[in-house]
């Protein structure tokens, strides 16, 4: 998952992309960067990293300019290679940069489309350089030498019949402004806020909502799945439904686990959300756990506290922070290579024996994906003297691959991929497992948007909202993004020609 943020600004605007990128910090941790306008010439500064590290005062003082847009990267496509870093940058039509949150599922189609038709070569791995190109390419399409909000909502109606997949994107063109649009699923979140200066109006385009927050901008709606959003360099702002067939479907996953507590997204409170499904799960424990002898309720921080929480407070059960969290490593899900991830669970959380000794502990997760986190943090439990482990998940299993912006290419890495309830809870170790039903997450997190029909559930359900992913395809994904792989097509990246970024 990555995040996006894009400012049309009247005063400068770098250190407001900074600050909108340092709290979307969550969504991505590898690479970041910022790109603004000034005197008619885009100002990069991005590289691997986290926000903090990559840009320094040397940086913010060449990114000048009213208007910019930022990223955080966690890949899912192509290379973790510096090359692959983005907002990316076309130089026809006018001057584009664009930075894309999700994952095209036709990108190989695209690339052999955009060499053989367009006569576009894309020298990364990248899915979104190949998006920025559609983007190009159909922008180039238009006629006359200026481009007008249709001609900008006629090419994105185009790019919406090319690409397939999720897509939650912002872009600047040189001379004309910005524009922001969405997948026709909305599967990936994208907000709009505004915020009045003595200069003018200003706007500002974020994954999450917290990021307008963070910079003074008021939010002012969730961007629409399919639809466009063009705001020009002077603070007007047009709009359009570029989709044919959209159908609302965000992802669950965002509400379990990605996005921040504090966001809101497509109307509905990630908090209260989790909430709910703390209310239900513990409902749920109530009903099938009826020789109940658990003594303390635990979670896993740091997503799972709220859930964990409400938990404990439905069963009227203690709720003890038994865990420490180290607040100097990030989120272990989204690194790169297994090897590094289940290093950082013992890095990352460290028990206090006395909430676990002679105890029977009930263990809460927002999810089990792979197991790295569960199992030993079940072992630590146990050292740290429990009697028995119990462990809920707010989540169902997740036994199929994700395509859409998780980076969950390989159905045999997840742990409840083809095994059972009792398998998965011997695997990690616990003395009783307990999930939330698909039925009770989608009630938690859909009853506080009723125009929300539908989400993407694919890593639960195994059904694809885009239609065009069938065993062939997860397959070939697998083969490309498997550790070993990602690891080897990292050193390839390496010669990649890259754009000018001075150190
Ligand atoms: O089964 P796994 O493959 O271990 O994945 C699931 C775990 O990873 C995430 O935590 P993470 O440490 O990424 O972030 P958090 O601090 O926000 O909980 C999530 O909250 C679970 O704890
Ligand atoms: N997590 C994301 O949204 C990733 C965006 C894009 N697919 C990349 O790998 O850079
Ligand atoms: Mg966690």
């Amino acid at each position: 998952m990555c995040g996006i943020v894009g400012i049309v600004g009247q005063t400068p605007v770098s250190q407001s992309l900074y600050d909108g990128l340092t709290v979307l910090q969550h969504r991505g941790q590898d690479a970041a960067g910022i790109v603004t306008i000034s005197d008619n010439m885009f100002r990069l500064r991005k590289a691997n990293g986290l926000v903090k590290d990559v840009f320094h005062t040397r940086h913010m003082l060449r990114l000048q300019g009213n208007i910019g847009v930022g990223h955080v990267r966690y890949p899912t496509a192509g290379t973790s290679s510096s090359s692959e870093a983005q907002p990316f940058y076309a130089n026809s039509p006018f001057g584009i940069s664009l930075a894309h949150n999700g994952n095209l599922t036709n990108a190989n189609e695209l690339k052999k489309w955009l060499f053989n038709s367009a006569k576009r070569h894309v020298n990364t791995t990248s899915d979104s350089e190949l998006l920025l190109n559609i983007l190009a390419h159909e922008l180039q399409e238009t006629e006359g030498l200026s481009l007008t909000p249709d001609d900008i909502f006629t090419a994105i109606e185009n790019v919406h019949t090319r690409v397939r997949g999720g897509y939650a994107t912002v872009a600047l063109i040189i001379g004309h402004g910005m524009i922001a649009f969405r997948d026709p699923q909305g599967i990936r979140p994208l907000v709009f806020g505004k915020r009045e200066t003595e200069a003018g109006v200003e706007y500002m385009v974020a994954s999450e909502s917290v990021a307008l927050d963070a910079c003074d901008f008021e939010f002012v709606r969730d961007v629409a799945p399919g639809e466009a959003i063009f705001f020009t360099e002077d603070g007007q702002i047009h709009s359009k439904q570029c989709a044919q067939n959209p159908i609302y479907s965000p992802c669950l996953f965002e509400f379990v686990y990605f996005a921040r507590p504090d966001s809101t997204i497509d109307k509905i409170s990630v908090y209260q959300s989790r909430i709910e499904m703390g209310k239900r799960l513990g409902d749920k424990i109530a009903r099938e756990w009826d020789d109940l002898d658990i003594d303390v309720v635990i979670p896993i921080p740091e997503t799972s506290c709220d859930i964990a929480l409400e938990i404990a407070q439905h069963l009227d059960i203690p709720y003890r922070q038994g865990f420490v969290k180290n607040r100097y490593i990030g989120r272990t899900f989204i690194m790169p290579g297994q090897a590094e991830r289940k290093k950082s669970v013992r890095r990352k959380l460290n028990a206090i024996s006395s909430e676990f000794k002679g105890k029977n502990v009930l263990l809460v997760d927002d999810s089990i994906v792979r197991g790295t986190t569960s199992e030993q943090i079940i072992e630590m439990a146990r050292q740290s003297g429990a009697k028995k482990v119990y462990f809920a998940s707010a989540a169902p299993e997740v036994r199929f691959p994700n395509v859409y912006g998780i980076d969950m290419p390989s159905a045999n890495e997840l742990i409840a991929h083809g095994r059972e309830l009792d398998d998965i809870c011997q695997l990690i170790g616990a003395d009783k497992l307990i999930y939330q039903s698909i039925e009770d997450l989608t009630a938690a997190v859909g009853f506080a948007n009723p125009e929300v029909k539908h989400f993407e559930a694919s890593v639960f359900t195994g059904q694809y909202i885009t239609n065009d992913i069938d065993q062939g395809y997860l397959e070939k994904l697998d083969e490309a993004r498997n550790d070993e792989s990602k690891e080897q097509s990292d050193k390839n990246a390496e010669s990649v020609i890259d754009m000018h970024n001075e150190g």
